[in-house]
């Protein structure tokens, strides 16, 4: 029985112990914090002013707040197993749907690399339907998905002869070739072959990119199967593709379109009449699927009896490719995907997806304007432990993840610049959408990469040419913690008053460290500007 099982949950029993046992040693000086500013506001200290006691005292309930919640993730982790060789039932056919806007920002070349990728899953062709949704209605796109098809008649027998893991062509010749086992002379051939059908594709979607068309707001729907197989193909055929369908839904200028939604609405329709089958896989236009067998491992959970009575749907993590040595803006989201998306399941709540790990460094900055009055110290102790407790609560669970002190680091900075940044403004969008204000919209994000962008990530720098409105706050606090650090030492000097300052002189000092990067690119900004 046992090794007929689709997929196993483990829980890593120590792992479990330690994060429970930091949880506590964080609650107790959490506690008696709570005590002390609700207790100090009551029978009021002569040194409190009222006012910024009540504001620090808030900041620290949501600080507190979210902590809490946080600890459901670290309460009872997990890991899971998937067995796809246990499935011993027939596989259910599967739609995938793949969404694009926009051939400018979203490069037509990429777009075909993700269709190339997940027509070549490994999964019976027969039980595959690539839909691509093009909401630019571009004939580029069109004329794009024709020759990728035509790529993929070679691709794909390909990639299953040689049991390929890297099913984008992009990625395979790009990046990830030396993964790839060397299988001798008549591979390599095969492989040259194949790498001049691909330049071929790849100049093709060039010529088509040359004919820029506007887009147009009012359309008809423009729906074209661009590959179907023979019915009486056999399925252990290497040739065999999976149908592959473009879908431009019809749009007018005055009716709304409701972006991405609105595309996987048509998507629906036009499917529910093609292939209707009773599992979708959607993916985003710059997603490739990184492993083959992506989608037997989700039919391990919605195959398995017991599990499917209260399963949804299935998420894989979203990764990024060619993340720098330095990874500076801690782009390998290592929290969400190693840290909450794994237990996630030991909730029934989801939270959003951008969790990060709260350090309590985020509520501790607004005390370092305050001397320490003479009431506080005994309770400093209680801040230092919840301080540090926090700090190796996260570096444990770095080093545990397997990675090293400088991921540990970045994550720190981000986590502080997303509370100023996206955290800050998204609140505020959300707040002013509620109260009708702002109309709710959603920005395109841009695909394409940016050379000089790209140059400065991976030499390690920080960019700092984004929408300003982010920027602003962001060199606010780096520059205020530089001029507490500076004031505190001053008074340090000139007062003798070290015990005072110290909480000022050691959070400014820490936060400004952390944020060298920003402080190193401000300063080039500055001299390019001034040369
Ligand atoms: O009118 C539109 C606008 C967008 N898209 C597609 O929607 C996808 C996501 O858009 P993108 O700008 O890449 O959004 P991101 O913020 O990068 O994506 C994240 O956030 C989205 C909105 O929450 C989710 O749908 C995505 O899966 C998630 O990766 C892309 O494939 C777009 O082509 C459309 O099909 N039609
Ligand atoms: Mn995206």
């Amino acid at each position: 029985m046992e090794d007929s099982r689709l997929s196993i949950i483990k829980v890593p029993k120590r792992l479990r112990a330690i994060n429970r046992a930091f949880t506590l040693i964080r609650l107790i000086p959490m506690l008696a914090l709570l005590y002390y500013r609700v207790s100090s506001l009551i029978f009021s200290h002569k040194s409190i002013s009222v006012f910024p006691w009540i504001l620090i005292s808030i900041s620290e309930l949501i600080v507190g707040f979210l902590w809490l919640l946080d600890q459901s993730f670290a309460w009872q982790p997990i890991s899971r197993a998937v067995f796809p060789e246990n499935i011993s039932k027939e596989l259910p056919p599967i739609d995938v749907y793949i969404c694009t806007a926009d051939p400018e920002k979203e490069p037509v070349l990429n777009v075909m690399n993700t269709v190339v990728s997940s027509m070549s899953l490994d999964y019976p062709p027969e039980k595959l339907n690539v839909y691509l949704s093009d909401d630019a209605g571009s004939p580029i796109t069109l004329c794009a998905i024709k020759a990728a098809a035509l790529f993929a008649k070679s691709w794909i027998p390909f990639c299953r002869k040689h049991k390929l893991m890297t099913r984008s062509p992009e990625l395979y010749f790009d990046i990830l070739k030396a993964d790839q086992p060397k299988q001798g002379n008549e591979f390599l051939t095969e492989e040259k072959e194949i790498k001049e059908k691909y330049n071929v594709l790849k100049e093709q979607v060039e010529i088509a990119g040359r004919n820029r068309i506007p887009p147009t707001k009012d359309r008809p729907s423009h729906i074209e199967i661009i590959h179907a197989d023979d019915m009486n193909v056999r399925s252990d055929d290497l040739t065999n593709m999976p149908r592959l369908v473009y879908v431009a839904r019809e749009k007018r200028h005055d009716q709304p379109h409701h972006y991405k939604v609105g595309a996987l609405n048509a998507l629906l329709r036009v499917s529910g009449v093609m292939s209707n089958s009773p599992y979708i896989l959607v993916l985003d236009c710059d997603m490739y699927c990184n492993d083959p067998s992506s989608a037997r491992q989700a039919m391990c959970f919605h195959l398995d009896t017991m599990i499917t009575k209260s399963l949804a749907f299935v998420q894989f993590p979203q990764r990024f490719y060619k993340l720098s040595k330095n990874d500076n803006f801690d782009s390998q989201m290592r929290t969400a995907f190693k840290y909450v998306l794994r237990i996630l399941h030991a909730l029934t709540l989801i939270l959003p997806s951008d969790v990060i790990v709260h350090n309590g460094s985020s509520a501790l900055p607004f005390e370092r304007h305050n001397r320490l009055p003479q009431g506080l110290r005994p309770w400093f102790i209680w801040f230092v432990i919840y301080f540090t407790g926090g700090i190796c609560h996260h570096l444990f669970d770095v080093f545990n993840s397997g990675e090293s002190f400088n991921v540990w680091w970045n994550e720190m900075r981000m986590a502080l610049i997303k509370c100023v940044t996206c955290n800050l403004f998204g609140c505020l969008d959300a707040i002013m959408n509620i109260i009708g204000i702002k109309k709710r919209e959603l920005k395109l994000t841009k695909k394409a990469v940016d050379k000089d962008e790209l140059e400065k990530y991976e030499k390690g720098n920080f960019e700092l040419q984004g929408d300003k409105i982010f920027i602003v706050p962001l060199v606010i606090i780096v520059l205020l913690n530089i001029v507490s650090f500076i004031g505190g030492i001053v008074r340090v000097v000139t007062q003798g008053s070290f015990d005072e300052m110290f909480a000022q002189v050691f959070l400014s000092f820490f936060i400004s460290i952390l944020n060298y990067p920003i402080i190193k690119e401000m300063v080039t900004r500055k001299k390019n500007a001034t040369a």
